[in-house]
C-alpha cells in the first residue's frame, strides 16, 4: 500500500509526537484538533522539541524547517477525505472515540486504514461503529514517542492481515519496533504498568510513604528512570485513572479498582504535568 499522507487526530501529547515521527519519516502529515488553541499548543510542542535537536547539532534548521513544513494543522476532520491512513490519538473514552471512527468511516476514501492510539480499550468494540472493521487497527505508541522504540500492535477481530502487515512495516518506517499483541484490556504495556502505578499510589494513600519515597525507592532500588508517580503525572493522571477503570470494567477483578486518591485528584483537575499539577507541582 501506498501511503503519502498520514492523519493524526487528537495534538494532545501523543498526537503531537505521532505526527511529529511521521513527518521526520518523511511523510505529508495533517495533524487535526477540535480547537486552534490546542493545535498551536501541539504545533509548538513539535518546534520546541525539533529546536532542542537542532541545538544539539543532531538536525539542520533546514531539515527542521521540511519537517515542520511537512505537518499541516487542522481544525476540520473533513480533511480525512485526504488521507490514506488516520491514527486517532484523543482522549481515552470510547464514547468520544466511537464517535469520531463513525465519522471518519463516512468521510475517508475506501482504502484508508484507522488506526487507533489507544493505551487500553477494545479494537474490536471501535472496529464495530464502522463498516470497514478490516481496516481497524490497534497502534500503540509509547511516552515520549520521538524517543520510545516500541509501538504495540493490536488485531481486532476482524483486522486483515495486508492491514496488520501495514502497520507492522509503517511502525518499521517510523523508526519503530512492533510488537504484536492480542485485544484485551491494558493490551500488554498497560496491563502491567498500570496496576503498579495503581499500587504506588494506594502506597501514599495509606500512608506507607511519602509521594518522594516511593519514587525514590523505584528509581534508585529498581534502576526505573522515572517513579511510578512521577511516570503517572507525565502520563496523565486523567489518562491512568480512565486506563484502570477500563481494566476494572473488562476483567471484573477487584485489583484493577482505581485507587481513591487517584480519582480524587483526577476530579479535582489535578491531571499532572499537562495541567501543573499532579502527584508534583509543575507552576513555572
Ligand atoms: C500510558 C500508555 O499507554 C503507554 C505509555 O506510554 S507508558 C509511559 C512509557 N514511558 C516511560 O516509561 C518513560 C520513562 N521515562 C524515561 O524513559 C526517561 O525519563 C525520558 C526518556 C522521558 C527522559 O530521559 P532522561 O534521560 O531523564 O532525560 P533527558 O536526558 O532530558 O532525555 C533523554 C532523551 O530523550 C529526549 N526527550 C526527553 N523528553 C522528551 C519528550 N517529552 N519528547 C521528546 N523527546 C524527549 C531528550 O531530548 C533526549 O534526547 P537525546 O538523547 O537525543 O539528547
Ligand atoms: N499519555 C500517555 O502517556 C499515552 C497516551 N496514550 C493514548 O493516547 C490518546 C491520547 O492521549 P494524550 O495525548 O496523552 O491525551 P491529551 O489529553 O494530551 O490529548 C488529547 C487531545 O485530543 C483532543 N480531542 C478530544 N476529543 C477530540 C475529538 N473528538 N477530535 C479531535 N481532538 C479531540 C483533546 O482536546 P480536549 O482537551 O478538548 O479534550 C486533546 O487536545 C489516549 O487514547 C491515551 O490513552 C497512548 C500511549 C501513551
Amino acid at each position: 500500500m501506498n501511503i503519502q499522507t498520514i492523519m493524526v487526530i487528537g495534538a494532545g501529547q501523543m498526537g503531537s509526537g505521532i505526527a511529529q515521527v511521521a513527518s521526520v519519516s518523511g511523510f505529508q502529515v495533517l495533524l487535526h484538533d477540535t480547537s486552534p488553541e490546542f493545535l498551536n499548543r501541539g504545533m509548538q510542542a513539535i518546534s520546541k522539541q525539533l529546536s532542542r535537536n537542532v541545538e544539539k547539532g543532531k538536525l539542520t534548521p533546514e531539515s527542521m524547517a521540511e519537517i515542520v513544513s511537512r505537518i499541516r494543522p487542522t481544525e476540520f476532520v473533513e480533511h480525512a477525505e485526504q488521507a490514506d491512513f488516520v491514527i486517532e490519538a484523543i482522549s481515552e473514552n470510547m464514547a468520544l472515540k466511537a464517535l469520531l471512527f463513525h465519522r471518519l468511516d463516512s468521510l475517508c476514501p475506501p482504502h484508508t486504514i484507522l488506526a487507533t492510539n489507544t493505551s487500553s480499550l477494545p479494537i474490536s468494540e471501535i472496529a464495530a461503529v464502522t463498516g470497514r472493521p478490516e481496516k481497524i487497527i490497534g497502534m500503540h505508541f509509547m511516552n515520549p514517542v520521538p524517543v520510545m522504540p516500541l509501538v504495540e500492535v493490536i488485531r481486532g477481530l476482524e483486522t486483515s492481515q495486508e492491514v496488520f502487515e501495514v502497520v507492522y512495516g509503517l511502525s518499521q518506517r517510523m523508526g519503530k519496533t512492533p510488537v504484536e499483541v492480542n485485544d484485551f484490556p491494558g493490551f500488554v504495556s498497560n496491563r502491567i504498568l498500570m496496576p503498579m502505578i495503581n499500587e504506588a499510589i494506594f502506597t501514599v494513600y495509606e500512608g506507607v510513604a511519602s509521594i518522594e519515597s516511593v519514587d525514590k525507592v523505584m528509581k534508585l532500588g529498581m534502576n526505573h528512570p522515572m517513579g511510578p508517580l512521577e511516570l503517572a503525572d507525565f502520563i496523565g493522571l486523567d489518562t491512568c485513572l480512565s486506563i484502570m477503570e477500563i481494566l476494572y470494567d473488562g476483567f471484573k477483578d477487584s485489583k484493577y479498582r482505581p485507587c481513591p486518591l487517584l480519582r480524587k485528584y483526577v476530579k479535582a483537575g489535578r491531571l499532572g504535568r499537562k495541567s501543573g499539577q499532579g502527584f508534583y507541582s509543575y507552576q513555572e
